[in-house]
């Protein structure tokens, strides 16, 4: 397991109050957060909402108009180079060397941070990429090149990782045996801040989610209490031809009947309740249901059309 070094023990990254603004855009808002140490913690949000801008504030890349921001205790504005050996950013793919082999890549990157090549071995296999050691970079399939930045962000053994949808465009195979990865890391201990897209994404991985949009943080909590406060209800969908709106409608624990093609949507925050009482009318194998997801949250607190 990592551990903690300076500062506050449970806390790896603490904003309060942090405004960035570009000329009139206001890309950050009074925004105020903590990622607690060994936590693997989402930030979302549609374009534009401010998520890079925040990123880039707690790496140390740039810096806030005003509020605060302490990474492991420290402030990482001015460039604090101790604390940058203590965080990995994961690197665009197109930042690689690409005529190496994916192993003189990694090498080359563990002897820029002043480390040999156990470092470079160590990353390699932390991303189960050790196969492909000897295969060109430019050989590699885009889920490859993946792994390898994230070995790349990986040699220096940092405490905090930074990654920015490291699953864009990858196939579905892809994308879930790079969730494998993560959640190895995640089980090392380490903090990982994710930038994602990818509501089932950050359903599947993330440990509390912040939802940031225009700026401000509309929500910060655990996926699944993020979808409860927000209280989607649960969809049952029924064959028209089994039950009529109007039975629907008469079920205890039905908010809302709609009908939708052929199917009657039943919609209820009492599922379990309602289901059994839908067994009355037609054979449980005809019911399907769609229980509420992050994206209705994450739809509901941004108003947004951008999620995918
Ligand atoms: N260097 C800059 N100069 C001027 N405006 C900027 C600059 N960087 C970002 N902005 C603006 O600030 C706002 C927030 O941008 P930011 O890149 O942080 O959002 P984002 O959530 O990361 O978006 P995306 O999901 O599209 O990457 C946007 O309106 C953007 O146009």
């Amino acid at each position: 397991m990592k551990n903690g070094g300076q500062g506050s023990q449970e806390t790896a990254v603490v904003l309060d109050g942090v405004c960035k603004r570009y000329g009139e855009v206001r890309a950050l808002d009074g925004v105020s957060l903590t990622v607690g140490r060994g936590e693997f913690f989402g930030v979302l949000g549609p374009n534009g909402a401010g998520k890079t801008t925040l990123v880039e504030i707690v790496e140390g890349m740039r810096q806030p108009d005003s509020g605060t921001v302490s990474v492991f205790g420290e402030s990482p504005w001015p460039r604090n180079l101790g604390l940058m050996r203590r965080i990995g950013v994961q690197t665009q793919t197109s930042a690689f060397f690409t005529r190496l082999t994916a192993w003189e890549h990694l090498e080359t990157v563990a002897a820029l941070h002043g480390l040999g090549r156990p470092a470079a071995h160590r990353a390699l296999d932390a991303v189960g990429l050790a196969d492909k050691a000897r295969s060109r970079v430019d050989d590699l399939s885009g889920g490859q090149r993946q792994r390898l930045a994230l070995a790349t962000a990986l040699v220096h053994d940092p405490d905090l990782i930074f990654l920015d949808e490291p699953t864009a465009a990858l196939d579905p195979e892809a994308r879930r045996s790079l969730w494998d990865v993560l959640r190895t890391l995640r089980g090392q201990g380490r903090t990982i801040v994710y930038t994602t897209h990818y509501l089932d994404e950050a359903e599947a991985l993330c440990d509390r989610v912040a939802i940031i949009a225009a700026g401000r943080l509309a929500a910060l909590d655990t996926p699944t209490a993020l979808i409860r406060s927000l209280a989607a209800p649960a969809r049952l969908l029924v064959p028209a031809d089994r039950i009529t709106p109007d039975q629907a409608r008469a079920i205890e624990g039905v908010d809302r009947v709609l009908v939708e093609g052929g199917e009657v949507v039943i919609e209820t925050h009492a599922a379990n309740r309602v289901l059994v009482a839908v067994g009355e009318y037609v054979d449980m194998d005809a019911v399907q249901t769609r229980t509420a997801t992050l994206e209705d949250a994450y739809l509901r607190l941004t108003g947004s059309e951008h999620a995918r």
